[in-house]
């Protein structure tokens, strides 16, 4: 098993009458882009707010880089860069002076750093403009930068792209993975929308009214998702007498368009070709396909309301 470089064992924190966290047992390892996905108000905050020392824990306890006692885990947040909600930047200062504040604030050398995290943020062109006259986008990515400094080689990120358009998204999308992969930065970061974070996390924990529900790789719930076996045929009454009879398949559907959706066999999809081929039934196409990621999500939370 790799290094678990953040658990957290039964952690809980309440306020007042609101349980915003209860018995959460979660495992990120070194390398993972671990997607914390959760309706609003389910208690992704909350937690992230309870490892990065912005709250503490009415119960459980957290180990960090395999520290466990009080005095590591402070020493080792100090390996932790987070961005729990958009940083305060001087509105009047450029992106440059703003992290140089915040470096000599957190006693860093510069030494190039600034510039070596200008330029993957790709925010190095902006020169003298004012932080209040950037985009979101960009504010968002020199919060990223800001969350960089330091080197650390772990981000926690909560919503980072909350609010911003296509275009955003992808920018701060390709950051990550950059940064996971060229400099194995691992990564927690969190979303109300599941498929936001398909295309970068290795991992996911879904955490619903305070509760961590489940934890699965990206390979897993790929699998879990691809439940459709969608064929094109040239005579779908023989194809289905081949499904039945050779291949075993009693769950299908047949389709118009000479489509015929099979729900058995999908780890097999070669074979169900093959059979439909050699009894003469030309293929147009075949597909895996699956539950939307939205719609799986819903389902593991056993409702249908939206998120
Ligand atoms: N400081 C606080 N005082 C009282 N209740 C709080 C506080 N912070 C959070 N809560 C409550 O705890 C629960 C979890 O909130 P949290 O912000 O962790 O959810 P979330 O999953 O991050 O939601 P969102 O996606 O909307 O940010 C909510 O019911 C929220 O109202």
């Amino acid at each position: 098993m790799s290094e678990a470089i953040l658990q957290t064992m039964g952690l809980a924190k309440v306020y007042r009458n609101t349980a915003a966290l209860q018995d959460c047992s979660l495992r990120v390892e070194r390398g993972q882009i671990y997607g914390l996905v959760g309706k609003n108000g389910a208690g992704k905050t909350t937690l992230m707010r309870l490892i990065c020392g912005q709250s503490l824990p009415t119960a459980g306890k957290l180990s960090l880089f395999g520290g466990e006692s009080k005095k590591e885990i402070q020493e080792n947040r100090t390996r932790i860069g987070y961005m729990l909600e958009t940083p305060a930047f001087f509105p009047n200062f450029s992106a440059r002076k703003n992290l140089d504040i915040y470096c000599i604030k957190k006693g860093l050398p510069n030494n190039g750093q600034i510039d070596r995290l200008l330029k993957l943020v790709g925010l190095e062109h902006t020169k003298d403009k004012k932080f209040s006259h950037f985009s979101l986008g960009m504010k968002q990515r020199l919060g990223l930068a800001l969350a960089m400094l330091g080197d650390p080689e772990m981000l926690i990120l909560d919503e980072p792209v909350n609010g911003l358009d296509p275009v955003g998204i992808v920018q701060i999308r390709e950051i990550l993975v950059r940064l996971n992969q060229e400099k194995g930065v691992t990564i927690l970061i969190s979303s109300h929308l599941l498929k936001e974070l398909s295309s970068i996390a290795t991992h996911y924990g879904f955490i619903d009214k305070g509760k961590l529900i489940r934890e699965v790789s990206s390979s897993t719930l790929q699998q879990e998702c691809q439940n459709v076996l969608r064929l094109k045929v040239s005579d779908p009454s023989r194809a289905c007498a081949v499904l039945e009879k050779i291949c075993g398949i009693t769950k299908y559907k047949v389709l118009p368009g000479n489509s015929i959706e099979c729900y058995e066999l999908m780890d097999h999809p070669e074979q169900v070709n093959r059979e439909l081929v050699t009894n003469g039934i030309d293929v147009y196409s075949l597909t895996l396909e699956g539950k939307d990621l939205e719609e799986y999500f819903l389902d593991m939370l056993g409702g249908t309301e939206h998120v």
